[in-house]
């Protein structure tokens, strides 16, 4: 039989129909089990993007069309030795065995009744904190994260109110009871997302520049910055310019978001736009990667994370000079069909990819991907120059 699965932000044919049975082969076939494993509530909750979900479908698609054509095509080396794969790596100082870690996400017991506890059981977790409104409840949390020996403070920035998520307001989502966030309930008698409710009482959007300062203040813990998507602040950039300019421009012009980060005293960044959850039609985040890897000139680790859904993808990734990506949804989905295996085995079937896809480009360690694996569009003025034949036919013109 030949089924066809039209998911937020997944298309797919695939040559048979899943069932619960059945092993997944790739990531994406977890999200088709997924569905059918949980309450359709839940399961729009993971799934699901804001708005028009324009974001949630490009950031998937913006990886596919990174493909075979002249432009936006991965370039394979030949005839390298590739009969050892190394894609250890250290980042923040601790040496992990892959540049794949799993994205903060809120809920995971809405997948699995043991939620995040599985979930860490399947893999170093890399842990989130958001600040709130009432700062004490931020104080307690990072004085948690140091007594359990976390390593870092990912602090989200796109995050000063929740997105507008249509699924969730239409399922009238119910925000389970958090143990973190005891502190904070308060009888809610609103209609539509309760979600969007709780966030709207928690969530502080008076945060800025200045909070990252009083939070650098309470914890000796590394802060990261996650969510930025520029390295300007909105002011200096022309809408004239085109992807190449912008490249091009001298960056002490501008006030750079990305570079601003740093000046606060960041340890790191992360280029994320939450799993487009937040604000519909901000690019997809393998389109805005290299423009905050250009402003950041390698001072301090830019992570990746958004529409990770093979090794070519994490490959992609690291050659537009992320240094590891993170993983999101799909992870969460394995958690549903298959709890802590299922966990596992996505993040194994990244890695094992990711393996393949360095030997079969001539890369044995993570130190040999480079820029020039990938060709972007916004790398036309050079393809023009070399190609000029091929790249007057239509089909090689990507636009993003
Ligand atoms: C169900 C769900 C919950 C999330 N919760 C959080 C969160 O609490 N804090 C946060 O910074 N990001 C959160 N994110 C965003 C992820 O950290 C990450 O940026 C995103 O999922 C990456 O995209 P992907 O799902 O395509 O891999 C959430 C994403 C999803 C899908
Ligand atoms: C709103 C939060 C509680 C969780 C979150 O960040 C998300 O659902 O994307």
């Amino acid at each position: 039989m030949f089924g066809v699965n039209n998911f937020a932000g997944v298309s797919e044919c695939y040559t048979g129909m899943l069932t619960m049975g059945d092993e997944p082969v790739n990531v994406k076939e977890y999200q088709i089990l997924a569905k059918q494993a949980l309450p359709k509530m839940y399961y729009d909750y993971f799934a699901g993007g804001s708005e028009d979900q324009h974001t949630l479908r490009e950031n998937v698609a913006a990886f596919q069309r990174i493909t075979t054509c002249i432009i936006n095509s991965l370039r394979p080396r030949i005839l390298v030795d590739v009969s050892k794969i190394d894609m250890s790596t250290t980042i923040l100082g601790y040496k992990t065995s892959a540049p794949i870690m799993i994205a903060p996400t809120g809920m995971h017991k809405l997948a699995h009744p043991e939620g995040e506890v599985l979930t860490a059981k399947a893999a170093a977790a890399c842990d989130v904190i958001m600040v709130f409104k009432r700062r004490e409840i931020s104080v307690l949390m990072v004085k948690k994260a140091e007594a359990n020996e976390f390593k870092a403070i990912l602090l989200t920035v796109d995050t000063p109110k929740v997105g507008r998520r249509e699924a969730d307001i239409k399922n009238k989502m119910i925000a389970p009871q958090l143990k973190n966030f005891d502190m904070s309930t308060e009888v809610d008698d609103s209609d539509g997302s309760k979600l969007e409710a709780f966030a709207a009482r928690s969530f502080d959007p008076s945060l800025s520049w200045k909070d990252i300062a009083w939070l650098k203040s309470i914890t000796k813990l590394p802060v990261l910055l996650k969510g930025v998507l520029t390295r300007e602040d909105g002011k200096v950039m022309s809408s004239l310019c085109s992807r190449v300019d912008i490249f091009t421009l001298n960056l002490s012009l501008c006030s750079l978001a990305a570079v601003k980060a740093i000046e606060v005293g960041v340890e790191g960044i992360i280029v994320s736009n939450h799993g487009a959850r937040q604000l519909d039609y901000v690019p997809a985040t393998i389109n805005a990667l290299e423009e905050v890897v250009l402003a950041v000139q390698g001072r301090v680790p830019v992570l990746f994370d958004g529409g990770i859904r093979r090794g070519t993808d994490v490959f992609k990734a690291l050659a537009l000079g992320a240094q590891a990506v993170m993983v999101g949804r799909p992870v969460v989905f394995g958690l549903a069909a298959k709890g802590e295996y299922g966990a596992r085995r996505v993040i194994e079937m990244l890695k094992d990819e990711l393996e393949l896809t360095m030997a079969l480009s001539g890369c044995p360690t993570l130190s040999d991907i480079t820029r020039n694996h990938v060709r972007m569009q916004s790398d036309n003025r050079h393809c023009r120059m070399q190609f000029p034949n091929i790249l007057s036919r239509s089909s090689c013109t990507i636009i993003y």
